[in-house]
């Protein structure tokens, strides 16, 4: 006869659930409310979810369950949810912030590890926003910790790309929760809006009131890489991002055309003003692969060369070589599974659009940090 198994044992089993979206061991954040073993071995664990209606409590259920139901000697799991009250919210949230005080934005503390691009376009409909999406999925497939700001206030599509549209975040005492998606933390101005069909009317301070919060309201975790999706242009949003977090570098999107080139030299340029880095440049929709011959035979639509213009004129600009990161084919199937929410990245992995997006991510990933303008903490010797 198998015995049965000992509250600590049920709660060292809790230790391996994590909460969906802190992503951190529910014993830990004060979750566990408390545990129970009958003689029959049916085992009742009551939770507490943060918030009264959390969108995640069926997957917390399922996790606890599977959890539990893998020890021996159990013949039954009951899973009894209820939910913070407002103090403990307070200190789960005081606990997430790590001591650090309210309105600080984490990725500019001296020793932050976080490496920060903003995505700029010089105009829309470049393919901005995909390229972005696909990137972050492309890292985060890779294990690297990746956050995404859909900061693109007008034409947010994040949500959408990534799948999570309409979903709203947990806020836990005025620290929000970031979405999980396809290893994701997404957050979005789509997230906040009262309805879908009514525009974001924000401009100058409320963009940039709003940007400051994503960043520092948000519980972003241990990030190595967080990207930001900007509107296209040089607006209000790229110079507040530019107040807020200097050290953000610029990766610049542009499709070959050479009238596009010339328009998103202007919004990299805007790097020169803000003393901003520029990581690199991608040329989105280079070709159409032929549809007879495959990529060996290269249809150039939107003529060629934009990317590396962009490239080198910002190279000159900066007095810096600054790196072609890709060269992204143009492909039916990029556009579909951005409509359908799953990132081509991971939807067809093998294509030659995918490779592109997977090569530039490992790029930006894997990229050295400049020492530029960083102190080095050193004292001369002697
Ligand atoms: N390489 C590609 N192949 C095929 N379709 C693409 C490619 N890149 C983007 N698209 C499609 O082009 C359209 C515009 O892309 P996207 O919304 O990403 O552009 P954007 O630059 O972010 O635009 P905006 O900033 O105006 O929102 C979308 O329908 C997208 O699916």
């Amino acid at each position: 006869m198998t015995s049965l198994p000992t509250v600590e044992h049920v709660t060292a089993a809790l230790a391996g659930v994590k909460d969906p979206e802190i992503k951190r061991p529910i014993t830990e954040l004060g979750m566990v409310k408390s545990v129970d073993v009958a003689a029959d071995g049916t085992v009742r664990v009551e939770v507490y979810l943060t918030i009264a209606g959390c969108p995640l409590r069926d997957t917390i259920t399922r996790d606890v369950t599977a959890a539990v139901q893998a020890l021996d000697g159990v013949s039954g799991v009951d899973v009894v949810l209820d939910v913070m009250s407002d103090e403990q919210r307070k200190e789960l949230s005081q606990q997430l912030r790590g001591g650090r005080p309210e309105r600080e934005i984490p990725f500019i503390q001296p020793g932050s590890l976080t490496r920060v691009y903003a995505v700029a376009s010089g105009k829309g409909g470049v393919g901005k926003s995909s390229v972005t999406a696909n990137l972050a999925a492309a890292m985060a497939a890779d294990g690297v910790r990746v956050g995404l700001v859909d900061a693109d206030i007008y034409g947010h599509s994040a949500p959408r790309m990534l799948g999570v549209e309409g979903s709203r975040p947990t806020v836990v005492d005025s620290m929000i929760m970031p979405i999980p998606a396809h290893g994701v933390k997404l957050i979005s101005t789509e997230m906040f809006k009262q309805d879908r069909d009514t525009p974001v009317a924000w401009r100058g301070p409320m963009l940039h009131r709003a940007l400051q919060q994503f960043l520092t309201d948000v519980y972003w975790g241990d990030l190595d890489i967080l990207l930001l999706d900007l509107p296209p242009g040089t607006g209000d949003v790229a110079i507040s991002l530019a107040q807020l977090m200097p050290n953000a570098e610029i990766v610049v999107v542009t499709t070959p055309q050479l009238a596009a080139a010339e328009v998103a030299e202007r919004a990299g340029s805007i790097a020169i003003q803000t003393h901003q880095q520029v990581a690199g440049v991608i040329e989105n929709m280079s070709y159409l692969p032929c549809p007879h011959c495959g990529d060996e035979h290269r249809l150039e639509i939107f003529g060629s060369g934009g990317g590396q213009l962009v490239a080198d004129g910002l190279g000159r600009r900066l007095g810096a070589s600054i790196p072609l990161l890709g060269e992204i084919p143009i492909d039916i199937g990029l556009r579909e599974s951005g409509d359908v929410g799953i990132p081509f990245v991971l939807k067809e992995p093998d294509a030659p659009a995918s490779a592109a997006l997977r090569d530039a991510a490992r790029r930006l990933s894997h990229r050295e940090r400049g020492l530029a303008g960083m102190s080095l903490n050193l004292s001369p010797a002697g």
